[in-house]
């Protein structure tokens, strides 16, 4: 909790207020963090400062390991989060690659298991980072990007969470990833246990045992409406202690994953937590 409470202290004390076009929203924001997150020792980086749905940011990532593109598949997994991007946002909503309600377009896990080759057929990058790895080969590129220049367009958003690497030493399974752009009140929460569980799943089904992830932030910023909150409400609470998580032992390979994992799957031991906050969130 102490790294997530001083950066959001150092955007308020450093940040620079920076228009966004985008969300027509001003952002207190600074330019580069780093996080790190001990898989290895079961160091949850749950926030405790505020009540977290976190089944709802596990359910997210599932839906990004299966490739989704549409709202009503990450809704169907328990996750609402997409909806407002899907859905409300002008510009996407007059894009002519929106295929209907509720399409994401071409976005982050689309990349991520069907990255379009010059030859008409798909990579599916994930699979190969994990056979890989199954493999005990760490060829310094087990990366997986969601982002891709030539198809921005295509997409509802430009990925946030952008680029994972995977790497081993000693025995042990590493992460690396890299986030362009970050709304610390509201995503980073669940930005958090999306890396955590990226590497402690990935570690699972290739037999590693999971190290550290290191998570590094270019434009960190707190919403010029999320900052009253975030300064005079959640910043003035004492953090708990950390949670455990546990993941279920019978997810052994990334078919499961893809077929019938949950967030069910995922129980979080001793969160203490203290009461709902509801930031604005801007589309
Ligand atoms: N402005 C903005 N911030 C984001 O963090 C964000 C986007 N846009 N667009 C794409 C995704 C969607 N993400 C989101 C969106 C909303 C919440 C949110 O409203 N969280 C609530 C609880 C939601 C729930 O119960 O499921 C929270 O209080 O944390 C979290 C992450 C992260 N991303
Ligand atoms: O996983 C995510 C996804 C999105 N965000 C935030 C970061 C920004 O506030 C918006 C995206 O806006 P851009 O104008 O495309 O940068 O969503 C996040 O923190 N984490």
């Amino acid at each position: 909790m102490k790294q997530y409470i001083d950066l959001c202290r150092k955007i308020i004390h450093e940040g620079c207020w920076i228009k966004n076009n985008r969300t027509k929203t001003r952002c207190l924001t600074i330019i580069n963090a780093d996080l790190e997150y001990d898989v290895e020792n079961n160091q949850f980086p749950l926030i405790t400062t505020r009540k977290i749905s976190y089944k709802s940011a596990i359910s997210e990532m599932i839906g990004h390991i299966r490739g989704y593109r549409s709202a009503k598949q990450f809704r169907d997994l328990g996750c609402n989060v997409w909806e407002a991007n899907a859905n409300q946002n002008k510009s996407w909503l007059s894009n002519p690659y929106r295929k209907g309600r509720d399409d994401l377009g071409r976005i982050y896990g689309v990349q991520g298991r069907s990255w379009k080759k010059h030859d008409g057929s798909h990579l599916d990058q994930l699979r190969k980072v994990i056979q890989h790895l199954k493999d005990g080969i760490d060829d310094r590129a087990e990366i997986i990007t969601f982002y891709n220049p030539g198809e921005i367009e295509m997409g509802c958003l430009i990925p946030c969470m952008h680029t994972h690497t995977f790497s081993i030493l000693d025995k042990k399974l590493y992460l690396t990833s890299y986030q362009r752009s970050c709304d610390v009140p509201l995503g980073l929460s669940f930005n958090q246990i999306q890396c955590f569980i990226l590497l402690a799943l990935v570690a699972q089904i290739t037999n590693y045992k999971p190290g550290k992830v290191y998570h590094k932030i270019v434009n960190a910023h707190i919403y010029e409406n999320q900052l009253s909150l975030m300064r005079d409400v959640q910043l003035k609470r004492s953090p708990y202690p950390l949670s455990k998580l546990i993941i279920n032992p019978k997810i052994k390979k990334l078919e499961d994953i893809e077929n019938w994992v949950s967030s069910d799957d995922f129980k979080v031991i001793n969160y203490r937590f203290h009461g709902k906050i509801s930031y604005p969130f801007n589309v």
